[in-house]
This record gives C-alpha cells, structure tokens and sequence, in this order.
C-alpha cells in the first residue's frame, strides 16, 4: 500500500495516547498497559485498520494491538480512532520481523494477519509474513491454545503458507479456500472489501499453537 509521506508524522502519532511509541519497553507487561488481564490479540499490518477497530468495538473483553510498519498509515487510522472512547485497542509502529523484541513468551492470544503483502518473487519469500521463519516467532510469543489467523486473496500465498504451516509446530485447526461460501461470521478488511468486489475468493486459515 503506497502513502504519501507526511512530514513530522511521528509528532503527531505522540499526540495520540492509544499510540505506543516505545513498543519494546512493554515486553512481558502488555497487561500491565491494559490494566487488565484480558487476552490479548494482535494484528500485524493493520493498513486502514477497519478489522482491528471493529473487533476492539465488538469485543470490549479482549485487548486489542494493531502494528503497521507504515507510521503514515498508522496515524490515519489514528484520526478515526481518536475521540471513539476505545479503552481496549492501542497502535503501535514496529517491523513485524522485531516481534520477539515487543512480546514476551506466551504473552498473546492470537495474532492476525490479513491481506500480508504476497511478495510474490522466490527472493523474497523470508519477507512473507507467513514464512516459516515468521511462525516459529509466532509461536514463541502465542500461549499454548493461542491461534493465527490468516486471509488472503492470494492463492500462490495461501498454498506456500500452508506448507509452511504443515512444516511448522502448529496443528490446522480450519482451512477455507472460499470463506465468503464456507462461513458468516466474518470480519472484513479494507482489502478484502476491494477483492471481494473484484469477485476473488477468499482463503483463510486458523492454525493453533498446540
Ligand atoms: C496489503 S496491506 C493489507 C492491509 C490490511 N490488513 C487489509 O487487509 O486491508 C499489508 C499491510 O501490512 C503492512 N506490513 C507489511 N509488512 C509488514 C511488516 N513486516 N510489519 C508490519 N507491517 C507490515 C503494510 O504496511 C500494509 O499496510
């Protein structure tokens, strides 16, 4: 997703009390920035962040985490959330390759991943937020029974993701080549919004962290 860069940007993320800036200082405390001890769920490359913010809305009773390495998108999300009284949902700016540097062992509950960007060149498989190198971050930092989920509208994606996930400590729990056939009870995201009105299927798995 391409944004025009916003000059002082990190300035006007400080603006925002929901925005963490210093994500790495929380690491094994996370509840302790809730003062709560709900679960937590994160997502990572929350984009325009419709998912995480209708979930946060949805779900007064989790703590929710919404990471985008864009801080320029971030702090569009930031604008719409602010003023919402969202006590649950913070946001965060971090390269989802640092994640065991910001969550500390078994911290999290469930971790989203909508729409990752397919880098769909061989060369830049390890960057695919589904790679094998990814998952065993995952499941350092997922409690046990903690799940990922994960929809793309990329089948090349979606099938190298469940070899990785096959090659991985995770039991599948559900595998949808069609989700908009296979189920209702579903969250859409600003991308799956635009591919679902292209008339693409969507691919979705959960896989749990035995
Ligand atoms: C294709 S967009 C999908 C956005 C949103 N999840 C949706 O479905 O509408 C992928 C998003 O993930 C973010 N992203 C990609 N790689 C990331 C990484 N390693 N760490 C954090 N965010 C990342 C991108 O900046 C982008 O906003």
């Amino acid at each position: 997703m391409r944004v025009r860069n916003i000059p002082g940007v990190e300035g006007l993320l400080l603006e925002y009390s929901f925005f963490v800036s210093n994500p790495c200082s929380y690491i094994n405390k996370w509840n302790d920035y809730f003062n709560n001890d709900n679960k937590i769920h994160i997502e990572l490359g929350i984009g325009k962040g419709k998912f995480i913010t209708t979930l946060a809305r949805q779900n007064k009773d989790i703590n929710y985490i919404g990471i985008e390495k864009s801080k320029e998108l971030l702090y569009k999300v930031a604008k719409e959330v602010e003023g919402k009284g969202f006590n649950n949902l913070c946001l965060t700016n971090f390269n989802g390759e640092i994640i065991n540097e910001v969550f500390g062992e078994e911290e999290i509950e469930r971790i989203y991943l909508n729409f990752s960007d397919p880098w769909p060149k061989k060369r830049h498989e390890k960057r695919r937020l589904t790679h094998g190198d990814f998952l065993k971050k995952y499941h350092a930092i997922l409690k046990k029974g903690g799940e990922i989920h994960f929809k793309t509208d990329s089948l090349e994606l979606f099938e190298f993701s469940l070899i990785q996930l096959k090659n991985s400590n995770y039991i599948i729990k559900s595998v949808s080549y069609d989700l908009y056939k296979d189920t209702v009870n579903n969250v859409s995201t600003e991308y799956e919004e635009k591919f679902v009105k292209q008339g693409k299927r969507i691919n979705k798995y959960v896989a749990i962290k035995p």
